[in-house]
């Protein structure tokens, strides 16, 4: 499996079955994608903003669903193993990609459908993104790596802002490439421009500056 970040802007995504864990896909993907979940009973508190359709599809009537709604992802997260299959088919058939919240997808038994996609757990900040997969052998530890590695980038999304906007900066200098590259690593490594970011204290930019005379010279 090759991890991809898709954007989901303007795209559907097709989710069967209402329980704990459709709704967890629902939230996940309303963020950015129009979500339509399809389930005879809605039970939880939270489907993001996904549109809720009260309906319990046959292994027949899926297909139909996936034509009518031409999602570019089919989440498969009802407890029938037949429904569940269908819409992995009927996924197969369109195009589109699926997700199979009933069958683990562990590594290297090669039963993983054609187009199927693991959901990893994920961190977020700011414009940086962790993603963690087990190959679908361990989602609990999938979720305890997240948890431990969600404390050691906190403040990541801030210091991809900062350094984004130094290596634009640093271009409309004279620097060499190889300067610019050195002073952006000082910066990324530097733990003062991270206490800096994390705590607010002390101004973050001017500490940064400093790495970069510090590393490169002066100013160019
Ligand atoms: C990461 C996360 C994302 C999310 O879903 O949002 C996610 N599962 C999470 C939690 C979690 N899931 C389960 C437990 C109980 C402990 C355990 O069994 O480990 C816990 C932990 C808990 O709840 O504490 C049970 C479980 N999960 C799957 C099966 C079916 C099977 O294996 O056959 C069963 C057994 C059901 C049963 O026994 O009936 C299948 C999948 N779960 C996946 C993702 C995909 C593989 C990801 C990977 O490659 O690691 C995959 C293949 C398909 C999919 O759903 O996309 C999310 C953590 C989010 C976070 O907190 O960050
Ligand atoms: N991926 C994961 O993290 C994870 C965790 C637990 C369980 N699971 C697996 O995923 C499946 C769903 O988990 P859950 O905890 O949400 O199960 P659940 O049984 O609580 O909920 C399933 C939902 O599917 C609906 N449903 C039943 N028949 C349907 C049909 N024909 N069409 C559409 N919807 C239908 C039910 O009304 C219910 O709302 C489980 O069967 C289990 O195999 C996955």
């Amino acid at each position: 499996m090759i991890p991809l970040y898709h954007d989901f802007t303007d795209e559907s995504v097709l989710v069967f079955g209402g329980g704990p864990v459709g709704a967890r896909k629902a939230r996940r993907f309303a963020a950015e994608a129009n979500v339509i979940v399809v389930s005879p009973r809605f039970e939880e508190d939270d489907y993001g903003d996904a549109e809720c359709v009260r309906a319990e599809p046959t292994p027949d009537d899926v297909s139909d669903w996936v034509s009518r709604v031409e999602p570019a992802l089919v989440v498969a997260a009802t407890p029938d193993g037949g429904v569940n299959d269908a819409a992995e088919r009927a996924a197969q058939e369109t195009g589109a990609l699926v997700n199979r919240a009933d069958e683990s997808a562990a590594a290297g038994d090669g039963d993983r459908a054609a187009r199927s996609a693991v959901v990893p757990a994920t961190i977020e900040d700011g414009d940086v993104r962790v993603a963690i997969s087990t190959g679908g052998a361990s989602p609990a530890l999938a979720k305890y790596l997240r948890e431990r590695i969600e404390s050691e980038i906190d403040g990541a999304g801030a210091m991809a802002e900062l350094t984004g906007q130094l290596r634009q900066e640093l271009r409309e200098t004279d620097y060499t490439p190889d300067e610019r590259r050195a002073a952006v690593r000082a910066v990324v490594q530097s733990p003062k421009v991270w206490k800096a970011l994390r705590t607010g204290e002390s101004k973050a930019r001017q500490e940064a500056d400093r790495v970069i005379r510090n590393t490169v010279g002066g100013e160019r």
